[in-house]
């Protein structure tokens, strides 16, 4: 399907980026265009990859220019590019708006106007029921993209997406964070042992990408289904693989805009919801504006439907979070006693 095509991938030196790299560069696809602001990751990539089918692309989504000549001669795009750490989106959030707001009705409009046939626009978990800013913007992102795939009804265009939650040993994230406070002698932090996240791979990110590519029709989100651990378990795998068994904890408190588990489908999405085995289709809500129709027959199923969260998905316990983090090369390192961890 991606013979002789030119994907873009915006915000395509993050991990998500390397991902699809890893992932595409060994296939027959004609041309991946890394469109970011990021000229030093750029020259990182560019060095690391040396291949002729990357075209490395200076600009910013915020820019409608920028990323409508970006598009030009664009088959498909995966639209990763986004502000997405919480704390700097919950102070700046217009910065939050500008980007992932803004910016993806520029991606979009450059991409109808230039005959892209597929994009792909990546959301998170905190864009449901979102208290922060960065979800409160993923959220809205997710409306102007299905605004936008409205207008494309009898072409052959899809615009869809796609959401998923935290992903494992990311930059910045727990467990690269308990790893480096185990080895420096530190305690390790734990805001609330009962808390609990999704347990996702950067690879199975892009497998979702890849589903939706294949699967979506305009406006659909897709979720894969994942299994979750709390962070208490986290932790405590953590030290137990590094043979620190007894290695100190200290409850810290929830930080600023964190959720006691994450959503990946609210109960309405549930009852519309199509179960696809490893993941689900949320079809966007195709009611028009004439809501006078359908005040005599509402949604009965919506009030009997729960939502999909990471405290009522599958936990895994305590040995099988520690077998999967071993799973992990980042987790595999850190035991071998690697000082160069391999963060995704
Ligand atoms: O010192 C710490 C830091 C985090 N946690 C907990 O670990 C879990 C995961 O935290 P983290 O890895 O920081 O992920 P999130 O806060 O859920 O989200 C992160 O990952 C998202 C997507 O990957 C980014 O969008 C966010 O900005 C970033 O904060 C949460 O329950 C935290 O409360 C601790 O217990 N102790």
């Amino acid at each position: 399907m991606f013979k002789d095509k030119t994907l873009l991938v915006s915000g395509g030196t993050g991990s998500f980026g390397g991902a699809v790299l890893r992932r595409f560069l060994d296939t027959d696809i004609g041309e991946i265009r890394i469109f970011s602001r990021d000229e030093k990751k750029q020259d990182d990539m560019r060095a690391k990859y040396r291949n002729d089918k990357l075209r490395f692309i200076i600009g910013d989504v915020r820019d409608a220019v920028s990323i409508a000549n970006a598009t030009r001669g664009v088959d498909y795009v995966f639209h990763a590019a986004a502000l997405k750490q919480v704390p700097s989106c919950e102070f700046h959030p217009m910065e939050a708006v500008q980007t992932n707001v803004m910016g993806t009705a520029n991606l979009l409009e450059a991409a109808v106007a230039n005959n892209v046939s597929r994009v792909i626009c990546l959301s998170t978990d905190k864009a449901v029921y979102p208290i922060n800013a960065m979800g409160m913007s993923k959220a809205l992102m997710e409306k102007v993209m299905i605004a936008k795939s409205r207008l494309l009804k009898g072409t052959d265009s899809v615009i869809c997406g796609t959401r998923y939650g935290n992903v494992m040993a990311s930059r910045g994230s727990v467990i690269p964070l308990f790893v480096r406070q185990v080895n420096e002698g530190r305690p390790i932090t734990v805001t609330d042992p009962n808390m609990t996240r999704f347990m996702m791979s950067l690879d199975s990110a892009v497998e979702l990408v890849l589903h939706a590519f294949s699967q979506g029709s305009n406006g659909d989100i897709f979720v894969q289904k994942a299994p979750a651990s709390t962070v208490g378990d986290v932790a405590d795998a953590i030290r137990k693989l590094l043979g620190k068994p007894q290695h100190p904890i200290d409850v810290i408190g929830t930080r600023h805009g964190e959720k006691l588990y994450e959503t990946l489908l609210t109960r309405e999405e549930t009852a519309g919801a199509e179960d696809q085995d490893a993941y689900y289709r949320i079809p966007p809500d195709n009611r028009d504006l004439n809501y006078g129709a359908y005040f005599e027959e509402g949604e009965k199923s919506i009030s009997e439907a729960p939502d999909y969260n990471s405290h009522n998905t599958r936990r895994l316990d305590l040995a099988q979070t520690s077998e999967l983090l071993m799973s992990l090369p980042f987790m595999q390192a850190a035991v071998r006693g690697d000082t160069t961890l391999p963060e995704v």
